[in-house]
C-alpha cells in the first residue's frame, strides 16, 4: 500500500489510476481503524479496480466544546490494517495541507439544508457543514467514481447523498451496513473511550433499537410510544445520558408521528465525555 501526504501526490497517483482506465473506490475516515472501517475496504474492493483510504480528523466539524484533541489517533497501526485489508492508496493530509488558510479556516462552504436541521445536525449545530466542506474538497482531491460511507451516521450518508444530487458532483454514494460487536455494540473509534462499566451499560443502544423493531414487528406504529419505549429503555442505565431519540422518515429525515414508510429510529447518548451513536431502519406497512 502507498501512504501519501500531499494533495499532489495523491493528485498524481489519481492520475495515473485514471490513465490506466481504472475505477476508484473511495472511504473517507477519521482513521483509529476498527472492523466497521476495514469493511468499508472491503465494499469498495469488490466493486472498485483501486481502492483509496483517507484519514484525517477534520478540525471544521468539530464544534468548540467537542473532542477534536482527544479523537484517538494511531497512523502507523492504520496503515497496517488497512493494507491488510485491501486499501492500495492511504491519503493521510495534515490539517495544513488541507487548510492552508490557516486552523481549518475556509471563506468557502458548503451547507445542506432540511436534512440537517435534526438529529446530529440539531445537537452539533456547524457539523453537517464541515463533514459536506471536507467531503466535497476530498471528491475534488481524489474524484472517486464511488465513495463508501457506514449507516451508522446514516444522517451523513443523507447529507452527502443530497449534496452530491444538487451540486451534480459525479460521485456514487454507497450505504454500507453498521459493523457490531459479538455483543451488539455499534463498532466505533469512540469505544476506546469507554470504561468497564459505561461500556456494559452502552449495550442498551443496540438492545433498544431491537425492541423498537420487535414493537414493530408486533404492530406498534405509534412515533410517541415507541420513542417513550426506547426512552425509558436508556434511562434505566444510570450512566447514560441521552442527547436525542428521534424516528424520522428514513428518505428525507421528516418529522412523523405514525411509521407508515420505512423510518429512521436514531439516537445519541453520553457516557461520560463519550458521545455515542446509533440507528435502525423501523419498516411500516
Ligand atoms: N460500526 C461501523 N460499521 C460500518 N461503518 C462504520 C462503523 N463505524 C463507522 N463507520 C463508517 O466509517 C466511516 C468513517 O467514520 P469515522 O472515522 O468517523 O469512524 P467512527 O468509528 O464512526 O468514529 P466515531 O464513532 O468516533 O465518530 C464513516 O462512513 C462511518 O459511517
Ligand atoms: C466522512 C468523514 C470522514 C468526514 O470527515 C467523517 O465525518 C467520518 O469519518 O464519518
Ligand atoms: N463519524 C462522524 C464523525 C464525527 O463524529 O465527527
Amino acid at each position: 500500500m502507498i501512504i501519501v501526504h500531499t494533495i499532489q501526490e495523491i493528485r498524481k497517483h489519481v492520475r495515473d489510476l485514471r490513465a490506466a482506465g481504472k475505477s476508484i473506490g473511495y472511504v473517507p475516515t477519521m482513521g483509529y481503524l476498527h472492523e466497521g472501517h476495514l469493511s468499508l475496504i472491503r465494499s469498495a474492493k469488490e466493486q472498485s479496480d483501486a481502492v483509496v483510504m483517507s484519514i484525517f480528523v477534520n478540525p471544521l466539524q468539530f464544534g468548540p466544546n467537542e473532542d477534536f484533541e482527544r479523537y484517538p489517533r494511531d497512523l502507523k497501526r492504520d496503515a497496517e490494517v488497512a493494507g491488510a485489508a485491501g486499501c492500495d492508496i492511504l491519503f493521510a493530509p495534515s490539517v495544513e495541507e488541507m487548510y492552508p488558510r490557516g486552523d481549518g479556516k475556509v471563506l468557502t462552504t458548503v451547507d445542506v439544508e432540511e436534512v440537517t436541521h435534526q438529529l446530529c445536525g440539531a445537537s452539533r449545530p456547524g457539523h453537517f457543514r464541515g463533514v459536506a466542506t471536507v467531503v466535497s474538497k476530498l471528491f475534488n482531491i481524489i474524484l472517486p467514481d464511488k465513495a463508501f460511507f457506514g449507516m451508522k451516521d446514516a444522517q451523513q450518508v443523507a447529507v452527502l447523498q443530497t449534496m452530491v444530487d444538487d451540486l451534480n458532483i459525479p460521485v456514487e454514494i454507497v450505504p454500507c451496513q453498521t459493523v457490531r460487536e459479538p455483543d451488539g455494540l455499534a463498532m466505533s473509534s469512540r469505544n476506546v473511550f469507554l470504561t468497564d462499566e459505561q461500556r456494559q451499560q452502552a449495550l442498551v443502544l443496540s438492545r433498544s433499537l431491537k425492541a423498537a423493531e420487535a414493537a414493530v414487528a408486533a404492530g406498534e406504529r405509534d412515533v410517541l410510544q415507541l420513542k417513550r419505549l426506547v426512552r425509558e429503555m436508556i434511562e434505566a442505565q444510570p450512566l447514560a445520558d441521552i442527547d436525542y431519540v428521534e424516528i424520522v422518515n428514513f428518505r428525507d429525515l421528516a418529522t412523523i408521528l405514525t411509521i407508515e414508510q420505512p423510518a429512521l429510529l436514531a439516537l445519541a447518548v453520553r457516557f461520560g465525555k463519550t458521545r455515542l451513536i446509533d440507528n435502525t431502519v423501523l419498516a411500516g406497512r
